[in-house]
């Protein structure tokens, strides 16, 4: 039986006055998916998300979630989906728990699931905290416990990472790869690429309204079929002997680092063992940054 989608969207598109913020966007999520819509800012993530959701109205095109159109809201859907907003709205002064009861108390859910997202999240030790007195990253986590609370099939989540530290948005992936461990698609966006890319099954990259590529991380990274980069230590080895070795194809040098770019790596790196030269040596691959810059021309920003 071929899967099925948890979302398909067809050819949306979306106008603020002159401006098109989502021009002609199509794509399927597989039930179980975790699918990303990438880019930098403006590009129209929050936009496309938005419309998948039912929060907006398309100006044209279609949505099916789960089977159904979201728009006008249907009410049958919103105990499937869980949305999470940019910016959460929480209730002043409520601890983490009150929130995730209030929450739970429209859906009409028990307090044993309160205290399993509470776990989920990693957020038990802080239930009794005020929300005005989480973390950014605690608050991000207490978020999404809420968009969760009542076992939705799947979650929209939007730039859940943003505005975080390293190690907070670590913490997080933990929390989502666990999420998709529970069996929940996950929709979200994020212009991290470096982080969709060790998260997504699939990710769609926008730019200016459009979808430019849309595929598993890897196999966008392996079609652009760039050059690896070996890097070494400066003085490991003289740049004249680094461009004769097997697989070199080129040789840059510079005061730290010599780098050897290849596109065949394995004879490279065998010639580098057998004399003696791994030392502090770097492996450098081609990135969704690099697929970024080959589809539009210009380097990443997000
Ligand atoms: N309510 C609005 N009114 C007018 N223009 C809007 C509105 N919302 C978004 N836009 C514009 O539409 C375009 C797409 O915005 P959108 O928020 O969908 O992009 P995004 O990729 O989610 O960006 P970000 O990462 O900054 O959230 C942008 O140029 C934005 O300025």
């Amino acid at each position: 039986m071929p899967p099925t989608a948890a979302l398909a969207v067809s050819d949306l598109r979306m106008c603020y006055g002159d401006l098109v913020a989502v021009d002609g966007v199509s794509f399927e999520v597989t039930e179980g998916e975790f699918f990303g819509i990438l880019g930098p800012n403006g590009a129209g993530k929050t936009t496309t998300l938005e419309m998948a959701e039912g929060l907006r109205e398309p100006d044209s095109g279609t949505v099916r979630l789960l089977g159904k159109s979201p728009w006008p809201r249907d009410l049958t859907l919103l105990p499937r989906i869980g949305v999470q907003l940019q910016a959460s709205a929480f209730f002043e002064k409520l601890t983490a728990r009150e929130q995730l009861e209030t929450f739970g108390a429209l859906y009409g859910v028990g307090a044993g699931r309160v205290d399993e997202m509470l776990d989920l999240v990693g957020l038990s030790d802080k239930a009794g905290t005020p929300e005005a007195k989480l973390s950014g990253g605690q608050r991000q986590r207490l978020s999404i416990a809420c968009a969760l609370v009542h076992d939705p099939d799947i979650v929209f989540l939007d730039e859940p990472t943003a505005a975080l530290d390293p190690q907070a948005r670590r913490n997080l992936w933990d929390v989502l790869r666990e999420i998709q461990t529970r069996g929940k698609t996950i929709i979200y966006t994020t212009h991290y690429l470096d982080e969709a890319e060790v998260l997504c099954d699939r990710v769609a990259i926008m730019d200016h309204g459009r979808i430019l590529a849309m595929d598993a991380p890897a196999r966008l990274v392996r079609d652009l079929d760039a050059a690896t980069h070996v890097i070494l230590e400066r003085g490991a080895l003289p740049a004249s002997q680094a461009g004769t070795l097997p697989g070199a194809d080129h040789v840059t040098a510079d005061e730290l680092s010599l780098t050897i770019s290849t596109r065949d790596p394995a004879p490279l790196l065998a010639a580098l063992a057998e004399r003696g030269t791994l030392g502090g040596l770097q492996v450098r691959t081609a990135t969704l940054e690099d697929v970024f810059l080959e589809l539009t021309g210009r380097e990443y920003r997000a």
